[in-house]
């Protein structure tokens, strides 16, 4: 028996893949089901997330090969799932950029000197090795990838630049991003220089993940929605669309496969259109955004990711019922995954979760067969 630590290493003779709707989907291709996951899928909903926890602190679970698999894994045991995304972290990113991050219980991810003006900016670890700092990561999704034996398709990501730079000024949460807002109409030189050294290095990450395994990247700009629209065209949307073309091309200069690419920019409801027309092949949204009226912003030339509010979930089994088949109508049952508007809450039930799995596939299907 090959151990963990040497099946880290072993970057090809994947088992072949048996669920293959989610990156069907994703290329525009017709399917006779709607590929379903949830964003923070492995999490504190579940119980067994909890025990590995108790026991493990959450970077030493990120940085563990056999452990980030673990979690990984464990919402694809229980749920009927059509992908499963690498368990980490958007942070492990400044991390590497050499600045130290706690995790405070009920707090959440706190830097413990976050950047205060753009001379800190000198204190970052520029031309970081990414092999040697997130190679960790790697190490996770390439055994991820042998132990899901085919099951389902292994999403890689990371954070968007603007999300990270915010965490990186604000030190954590905030509910106005005021101190990195400040910034951008401050320091703008610095600002972009802070996006374009981000952006670097989440290119040279993503790519990464795809050698390492990852069959569909995703990008997480959470915090877009706080920029407004001519913000967010300066400060995210340019360094988006730079991500998304630089992966491509450096994974199709490398021969390796250029996996479908998806954008998740949380709030960025007036950024749609513009979204679909940066070279991603999916667009992700939250659940404040109509599905009819995401649908007519973004055409049929994008498949769209979205978008349940995750406090459905809290709802009844009859209510969540007819807000699921309502959403999936709207989206239609092609170039259409379904996901929650975000990530699940630590208190959501693993049965309701469940329940909006199955309804989708069932519901999909009458209407595929319709
Ligand atoms: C903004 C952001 C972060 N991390 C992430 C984002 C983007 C998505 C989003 O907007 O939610 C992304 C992320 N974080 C985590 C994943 C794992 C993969 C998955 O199952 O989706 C992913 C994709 C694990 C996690 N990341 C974190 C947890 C919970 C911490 C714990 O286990 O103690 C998990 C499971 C911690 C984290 N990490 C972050 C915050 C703000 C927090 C605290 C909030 C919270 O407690 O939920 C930063």
């Amino acid at each position: 028996m090959i151990s963990d630590q040497d099946l880290c290493k072993v970057r090809d003779h994947y088992p072949p893949l048996k669920n293959d709707l989610i990156l069907r989907v994703a290329r525009g291709q017709h399917t006779e089901v709607i590929p379903v996951w949830t964003m923070r899928q492995a999490g504190r909903y579940l119980p067994e997330f909890r025990e590995v926890r108790s026991q493990n602190d959450f970077f030493t679970v990120c940085r563990t090969p056999s452990l980030a698999c673990e979690v990984t894994l464990q919402p694809i045991r229980r749920f009927n799932l059509d992908a499963a995304i690498i368990f980490s972290d958007i942070l492990v990113v400044p991390q590497a950029l050499g600045m130290n991050i706690e995790m405070i219980p009920g707090k959440g991810p706190i830097f413990t000197s976050p950047l205060e003006s753009p001379d800190d900016l000198k204190e970052l670890d520029r031309n970081i090795d990414v092999d040697e700092r997130l190679g960790y990561v790697f190490d996770a999704i390439t055994l991820t990838r042998h132990k899901l034996k085919g099951q389902v398709p292994l999403i890689g990501f990371a954070g968007g630049p603007w999300t990270l730079m915010a965490y990186m000024i604000e030190g954590g949460g905030s509910s106005t991003m005021s101190k990195a807002k400040k910034w951008l109409y401050r320091y703008e030189e610095a600002s972009h220089q802070l996006l374009r050294l981000l952006v670097d290095v989440i290119v040279e990450y993503l790519v990464g993940q795809v050698k390492a395994g990852a069959q569909l990247l995703q990008v997480f700009e959470s915090h877009a929605g706080i920029l407004g629209p001519d913000m967010f065209d300066k400060y995210s949307l340019t360094y988006l669309q730079q991500i998304c073309q630089k992966v491509k091309h450096n994974l199709e200069a490398a021969k390796l496969e250029v996996v479908p690419m998806i954008v998740f920019a949380k709030g960025a409801h007036y950024a749609l259109h513009q979204l679909s027309n940066i070279g991603y092949d999916v667009v992700g949204m939250d659940w404040t955004i109509d599905p009819e009226v995401a649908r007519n912003k973004i055409g049929h030339e994008v498949t769209i990711q979205g978008n349940l509010d995750p406090c459905t979930l809290y709802a009844s089994k009859t209510e969540l019922e007819e807000k699921i088949q309502k959403m999936v109508k709207k989206f239609g049952a092609q170039r259409y995954i379904a996901n929650l508007g975000h990530g699940i809450y630590p208190d959501a039930e693993p049965a309701q979760l469940d329940f909006f799995v199955r309804t989708v596939h069932e519901y999909s299907k009458k209407l595929t067969n319709t």
